[in-house]
């Protein structure tokens, strides 16, 4: 796989960090997850492939651990707060000095810099400093935040993920490390670069929900089926509109024009009624083959069953029958071989880990009867 080699210290987080980190896991890296100790049950569900140490950073001890662990590994992910390494004795100045090809990278809401970079947050608070809030939501409503997907996700854990294969390929040549100060403001910003940059073309010059991309047009839109179900329109491109038209069975010369937009109320009532009379499943026998841009919209569930992904393998079961997405994007090559097993528990590969990393025997026991770290094989034997 495309990582294969690259050793991962991901230290535990909320979820921005822990999806970076199973992005890395999924294309072949080996990442060791960094738990607290004295913790019952760990929050990361996207630890598919990851092995996991229990670690007490708030002992010396604890810190010298990590240091060790850090000196023989590419990439250190730290999920926390602007200064909480440098408390710890573990910032980039005290890792990278030890191991110069040690690539650092700090997964943040603010970044490293500025008045809120030491605030606390959450997804739908960057998506707001980005700018991006504001866009999003129908006419006369309020802006809402979809899911913790923009921030949290997009912006956040894979564009660090991206970072972090930057920096790899920068160290091929130049053999340094480097620090990756990823901001997950900045990083929603950064993916959402089209609304800046397609406002010259009068796309966004409406209010919010009223133009051509945010539920203002009605052919780029939802509608409710007469099962309950919901279908998605996005027929922007004119020769794909009629195509639209013909399948809900109009007459384009009964309707007002596409760009309309004083009609686009009245067209948006118009679609609403004829979508409301057939099944979900019976638009997709109308308009599957055609290039009228109508899908159906699909449940977490249903997507496994749907014959396009399904022909695909885009969505996977894994040992425990958890179903989730595939890896993307799928190289041809070196295609990622995401772990089937189950996730690992707390402090599951303690042991090993640490005498892999040239820690004996001794050592060992004397860090576990010290608390510094902690060992659940037992458990994972259960
Ligand atoms: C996980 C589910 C989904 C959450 C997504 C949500 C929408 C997000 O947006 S997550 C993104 C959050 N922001 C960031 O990641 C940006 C960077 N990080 C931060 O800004 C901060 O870390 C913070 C604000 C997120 C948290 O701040 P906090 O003060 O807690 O921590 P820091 O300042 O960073 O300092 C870390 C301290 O920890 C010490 N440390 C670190 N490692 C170790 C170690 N190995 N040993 C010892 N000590 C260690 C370090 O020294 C620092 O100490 P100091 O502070 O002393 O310096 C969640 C969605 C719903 C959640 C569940 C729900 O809330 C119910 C339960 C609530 C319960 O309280 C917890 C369990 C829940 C089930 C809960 C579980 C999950 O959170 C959810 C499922």
């Amino acid at each position: 796989m495309a990582l294969a080699g690259v050793r991962v210290i991901e230290l535990a987080g909320l979820a921005p960090a822990p999806f970076c980190g199973m992005i890395l896991s999924d294309f072949g890296a080996r990442v060791i997850r960094v738990d607290r100790t004295k913790v019952a049950m760990t929050v990361d569900t996207q630890a598919r492939g990851k092995q996991s140490v229990a670690l007490n950073l708030k002992s010396p001890k604890g810190v010298a651990v990590l240091k060790r662990l850090c000196l023989q590994s590419d990439v250190v992910l730290e999920p926390y707060r602007k200064g909480v390494m440098e408390k710890m004795g573990l910032g980039p100045e005290d890792l990278i000095k030890e191991n110069p090809r040690l690539i650092y990278a700090r997964l943040t809401g603010y970044g490293q810099s500025g008045s809120y970079a030491k605030a606390a947050g959450h997804d739908i608070n960057y998506l707001a400093m980005s700018g991006l809030l504001s866009m999003l939501g129908r006419s006369s409503e309020k802006p809402y935040a979809p899911l913790n997907l923009v921030a949290d996700f997009a912006g956040g854990g894979l564009m660090c993920a991206f970072g972090i294969v930057l920096a790899l390929l920068e160290r091929s040549r130049s053999g340094q490390g480097q620090i990756i100060d990823a901001s997950m403001v900045e990083g929603a910003a950064y993916v959402g670069s089209f609304m800046w940059k397609s406002r010259s073309i009068g796309l966004w010059n409406r209010p919010r929900g009223e133009n051509l991309l945010d539920s203002g047009a009605p052919f780029y839109d939802t509608y409710r089926t007469s099962d309950g179900k919901y279908v998605a329109v996005g027929a922007i491109e004119p020769q794909f509109y009629q195509q639209l038209i013909q399948g809900l069975g109009l007459d384009d010369t009964d309707l007002p024009s596409q760009m309309s937009v004083t009609d686009w109320p009245q067209l948006r009532q118009t679609f609403t009624q004829v979508f409301a009379t057939k099944t979900q499943a019976e638009w997709g026998q109308i308009f599957d083959g055609t290039d009228a841009c109508v899908t159906p919209v699909l449940s977490q569930d249903e997507v496994l069953s749907h014959s396009h992904n399904q022909a695909r393998g885009s969505f996977l079961k894994d040992s425990q029958g958890e179903i989730s997405p595939r890896p993307a994007p799928v190289l041809s090559r070196s295609p990622a071989e995401p772990c089937g097993s189950r996730d690992p528990f707390i402090g599951e590969h303690t042991r090993p880990v640490l005498k892999e990393y040239g820690f004996d025997q001794a050592q060992i026991e004397q860090l576990l009867s010290a608390g510094i770290v902690e060992c659940n094989e037992a458990k994972a034997r259960l």
